[in-house]
């Protein structure tokens, strides 16, 4: 059991902490891993020391360095494979590809039967580097290029999600001059507001993506599309945001979209509900960053959002549609952490005796940007050894900030949390839930390497990606 000698100095520090409430009365609650935020095989061993699908983190951190981020491979393909259970079908859950991909995860998205939503030329390349069937590859954007189009069309892409008036005449184009018909469907904006940060919500009206349903573009879409020889409409697509914890928005995202199938058969005969097989609703399913994040399971919410669009399409006497999904943080994020060395700790006096700790690691805003954009909130535990370095010794708690080494002062990586205030200098912290929209959003800013990624699994590690190089970064330059 710990007491909490320097608890109260620093448990009011921060009075807006998100994670902080009361300090962890005992070591074993500061050292807690909560399992519905941590790697499913992530464990403390009795020595104190975590290890990661039977992996000790020292051993990791001795054979990559730090910072590094950690995948648990059976957390991963578990997750892709309770997705395809609730979709009913692998083949309808698109895994998002901006949320992390390498070579190898293609490969592991591939093996799991699942499809793949791609949105730039560079995911598309890696797709097709790990021999991802082009047929199951769905090509989103709202601006994408012509040659990114050409590629797609070239290698086979199974849809294309149209998000603009341009990008139809243009992909008509080119899917004509190369003899394609390509099967598209058509990106509508529902006008929901997504409960999730407004830099993630993505359905309501004011924002760059899709055919506007209210304005009547998304009709006008649906009217091109069917002039078009060398494009096939099979479907529509909504995408509301990300990090969303309930069904209803993606129910009324759902209800808008079968209202304009129906509105559709009315002005183009029932043919066109047939040709309409496909109804994909995105992604945005939440997960738990901290222990005080409960997103329902993922069988649950497609259910309910099924079960609504079945009704719906009832009523409107319409064929129902497969329902598709495109989840990338679920799948991904929940299974990743980050590893960083401590490198510095600093109390700072902030008046009337408030004292804030700042705990520099070897990373920061250049491997996670998301709490600097978002003010994401994450979890962070010493990892390396037990708070009480296992023996019956009081130890405190002091509400930290966990930053980087950056040059920027919002270079945040954990804006509050218990640390122990035996911290010192070459402990380890690892930061949980970092595998969706931290690599995939990573940076070289001042001119920090990305880190590496390693695949753990049954006791063995592997690296998939490894450290950029001082040297990698000099080959970009002219000579
Ligand atoms: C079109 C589209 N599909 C899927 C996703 C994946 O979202 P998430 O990772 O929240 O599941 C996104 C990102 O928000 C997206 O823009
Ligand atoms: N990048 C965001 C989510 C938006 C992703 C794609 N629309 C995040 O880190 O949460």
């Amino acid at each position: 059991m710990c007491a909490h000698p320097a608890g109260p100095r620093h448990a009011e520090v921060h009075p807006h902490a998100p994670q902080s409430g009361l300090p962890p009365s005992t070591s074993e609650e500061l050292d807690r891993l909560y399992p519905k935020v941590w790697p499913r095989n992530a464990f403390r061993a009795p020595d104190g020391v975590v290890r990661i699908a039977g992996v000790d983190v020292r051993e990791l951190v001795r054979t990559y360095g730090t910072p590094l981020f950690v995948i648990d491979e059976a957390d991963f393909k578990a997750r892709c494979a309770e997705y395809a259970e609730a979709f009913d079908d692998p083949a309808l859950v698109h895994y998002a590809a901006k949320a992390f991909l390498c070579t190898e995860v293609a490969r592991w998205v591939k093996n799991q039967g699942l499809s793949l939503d791609v949105s730039s030329g560079g995911e598309l390349a890696i797709a097709l580097r790990a021999d991802f069937p082009p047929e199951r590859i769905a090509f989103h954007g709202n601006n994408k290029s012509v040659e990114e189009l050409q590629t797609a069309v070239e290698a086979g892409v199974g849809l294309i999600v149209l998000d603009s008036f341009y990008e139809i005449a243009r992909l008509a184009e080119v899917a004509a001059s190369r003899d394609v018909v390509q099967p598209v469907l058509v990106r509508v904006t529902v006008g929901v507001e997504a409960h999730t940060h407004e830099f993630i919500a993505t359905a309501h009206e004011d924002q760059k993506f899709g055919f506007s349903l209210a304005a009547g573009d998304a009709a006008e879409a649906v009217r091109r599309v069917l002039n078009t020889p060398s494009l096939r409409l099979v479907g529509l697509h909504s995408h509301i945001g990300s990090q969303i914890f309930d069904a209803d928005g993606f129910e009324v995202a759902a209800r808008r979209v079968i209202g304009l199938i129906a509105d559709l058969r009315k002005e183009h005969g029932p043919e066109l509900t047939e040709q309409l097989s496909t109804v994909d609703l995105g992604g945005g399913f939440g997960i738990a960053y901290t222990e005080r994040d409960n997103p329902p399971p993922p069988a649950q919410m497609i259910t309910q959002i099924r079960d609504i669009v079945r009704k719906e399409c009832e009523f409107a006497d319409l064929p129902v549609p497969r329902i598709a999904g495109e989840p990338g943080r679920a799948i991904a994020g929940p299974g990743t952490v980050t590893l960083y060395e401590v490198g510095t700790i600093k109390d700072v006096v902030l008046g009337d005796d408030a004292v804030r700790r700042f705990v520099s690691v070897d990373g920061g805003m250049s491997d996670n940007i998301r709490t600097a954009l978002y003010g994401a909130a994450y979890d962070c535990r010493l990892v390396s050894r037990a708070s009480d370095d296992g023996q019956p010794q009081e130890v405190g708690a002091a509400m930290s900030r966990v930053v980087g080494k950056h040059c920027e002062s919002g270079d945040v990586v954990v804006r509050d949390c218990w640390l122990p205030d035996t911290l010192t200098p070459g402990d380890l912290l690892a930061v949980a839930a970092t595998g969706a929209y931290c690599y995939s959003m990573a940076s070289n800013y001042n001119r920090q390497p990305r880190p590496p990624v390693v695949a753990v699994r049954n006791g063995t590690h592997r690296l998939l990606l490894r450290r950029e190089t001082y040297e990698d970064m000099l080959r970009l330059e002219v000579p």
